[in-house]
């Protein structure tokens, strides 16, 4: 990779903007078919708080997310952004998934310029495409097509676009599942650059038990109490230490080894 994220200083664009919004779950429920996945899930996530949804595999952190940006609708509850309830597709939310997902045919830029809202004229959209590549370091790689790039560089310009429109919550869905452990923990470093530069409400799904611990404010374990049938809310912690915080802190630690003795891991194996 020919990024300078090695050098992680970031000078915030000044017109890098936003209004970060909060997001209620209440009851939050979720069947398909008759088989009820998601139950009873309350949270409420404050303006520009970083929270990572973490838990099993299939219990349904992706649909909890997708209830968020209206790409799914829950059977049971409601989500509410800014204490208007989501009713179909939220232009308030931006999402990244753990794929880029972009054009191929397209450059880096003209993939970014598409996150931009409808209507953004040519002089406005084509700054904000500027500085948002300047924020993800990719300036100097704008004019080259996603099979000329790395995945981490794919992954950067994949989150660049979520943010064009000026996110009030921005969803990110295991962003860096797919990415080398070393560019991860890069992209980590740029996540928090971003969030500095940017302060929107995040919710990040993750497997991760350490980018959780690296990343967010407080984390949400999703989870089935007592062998129930659906998951809900098992776990809600508060992370301690500003960001970017020290990985082999021992508070992080006694964290680390709670969160994974409760999904089901011997924390003493890893
Ligand atoms: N559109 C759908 N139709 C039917 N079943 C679905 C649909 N979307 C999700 N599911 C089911 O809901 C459950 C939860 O899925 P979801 O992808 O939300 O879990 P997850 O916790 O994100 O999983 P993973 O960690 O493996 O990505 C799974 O059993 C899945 O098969």
């Amino acid at each position: 990779m020919t990024s300078t994220l090695d050098h992680p200083t970031l000078v915030a664009p000044t017109s890098v903007s936003s209004t970060a919004l909060r997001v209620t779950f209440q009851g939050v429920g979720r069947s398909f078919d008759g088989r009820e996945v998601l139950r009873d899930v309350d949270l409420e996530v404050t303006p520009g708080e970083v929270v990572a949804i973490l838990g099993p595999s299939g219990c349904g952190k992706s649909t909890l997310l997708r209830s968020v940006s209206g790409l799914d609708q829950p059977s049971a509850g409601r989500v509410l952004i800014d204490g208007t309830a989501v009713n179909g597709l939220d232009t308030r939310c931006a999402v990244a998934f753990q794929e880029p997902r972009l054009l191929p045919w397209q450059s880096v830029a003209r993939n970014v310029s598409l996150g931009l809202p409808r209507g953004t004229d040519r002089a406005s959209g084509s700054a904000r495409v500027a500085e948002l590549l300047e924020l993800v370091e990719l300036d100097a790689h704008r004019d080259l097509r996603p099979r000329e790039i790395s995945g981490g560089m794919a992954q950067r310009t994949s989150l660049a676009r979520a943010l064009a429109r000026r996110p009030g919550v921005l969803l990110l869905d295991e962003p860096f599942g797919a990415l080398d452990a070393l560019t991860r923990l890069k992209m980590q470093d740029l996540l928090l650059d971003i969030h500095g530069a940017y302060p929107t409400t995040v919710l990040l799904v993750t497997h991760d038990v350490d980018e959780a611990l690296q990343l967010a404010d407080r984390i949400v374990v999703l989870g089935r109490p007592d062998d129930a049938t659906a998951a809900t809310v098992t776990q809600l912690l508060t992370v301690q230490g500003a960001r970017p915080r020290i990985r082999n802190d021992e508070a992080l630690g006694r964290m680390r080894s709670s969160l994974l003795a409760s999904l089901g891991v011997d924390a003493h194996r890893h």
